[in-house]
């Protein structure tokens, strides 16, 4: 299986604060994998590092096989094509349509006549479960569950080989957020990409993610499949995946842990 994110002891602080000392941890093609870990720990520092907005003061990360502490200019532009991002509130921009967000990178980046920029909005609106006409509309016009589905088809605008997902479902309903997660997974499968996604939703955990990693004491405290998270006895393993709710919820997977 090809490795598409390799993450080799990275430290991070801000100031005196250290963040991450020593975090480790690799993805490959096509997972669906899961950053946790608590309020704090440093999942979205993480995720802001793979996705060159900010630098690790130690430590090394690669992505698609590129160093990204000795990428270039020009490399690491074209890197930035290669991946689509979802903020955790969307992050439309409020002025423009749902087709012009979408159409903001195609313009950036490529020079797609208008008539294929139509075209490519039509097949992104599609792709994530949005009427044509829904491209005319602005975001605040846009129900919270259509927002994510707009701003997941801005970050596929460029046909990116890999998608990086901020608390996905949060702020969507229970109906809302597993279909959301039926869509990342029919996407991945379609697609082809791998997706990283920091979430702290359990039924996404226990249903869609393929492996995780935890972080906790500034450290990645248990990684892999759901199964082999769940045998670790880390205080936040403990109490996030094996409480009331969990033993009761998804009893055929927390049993014996
Ligand atoms: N640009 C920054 N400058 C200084 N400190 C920062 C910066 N970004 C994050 N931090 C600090 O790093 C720590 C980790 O933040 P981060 O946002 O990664 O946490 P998180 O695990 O994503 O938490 P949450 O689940 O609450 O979103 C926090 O203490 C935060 O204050």
């Amino acid at each position: 299986m090809k490795r598409v994110i390799q993450v080799n002891d990275v430290v991070t602080r801000f100031g005196e604060r250290t963040v991450h000392d020593g975090v480790s941890l690799h993805i490959d093609e096509n997972e669906i994998y899961a950053i946790l870990g608590e309020s704090g720990s440093g999942k979205s520092v993480l995720m802001k590092e793979m996705i060159m907005l900010l630098e690790p003061s130690a430590g090394e990360i690669s992505v698609l096989g590129k160093s990204l502490s000795r990428i270039g200019f020009k490399e690491a532009q074209a890197l930035r094509s290669d991946w689509g991002v979802l903020f955790q509130f969307g992050a439309l921009y409020s002025s423009l349509t749902v087709a012009e967000n979408i159409e903001v990178q195609l313009k950036e980046y490529t020079d797609v006549s208008k008539e294929m920029r139509d075209k490519l909005v039509r097949s992104k609106l599609a792709l994530v479960g949005l009427e044509p006409h829904v491209g005319s509309l602005y975001p605040s016009e846009l129900s919270g569950g259509m927002v994510k589905r707009a701003a997941l088809a801005r970050a596929l605008a460029m046909e990116p080989k890999l998608l990086f997902l901020d608390e996905p479902t949060s702020g969507l309903d229970p109906i809302g957020a597993r279909n959301f997660d039926a869509l990342i997974v029919e996407l991945r499968d379609l697609l082809g990409i791998t997706v990283v996604m920091i979430t702290h939703d359990l039924e996404s955990i226990f249903s869609i993610v393929d492996r995780m990693a935890v972080l906790a004491d500034k450290k990645v405290v248990a990684q892999g499949s759901l199964e082999n998270v769940l045998q670790s006895q880390h205080p936040f393993v403990e109490e996030f995946f094996k409480n009331e709710y969990t033993k009761e919820r998804f009893k055929d997977k927390v049993k014996d842990v």
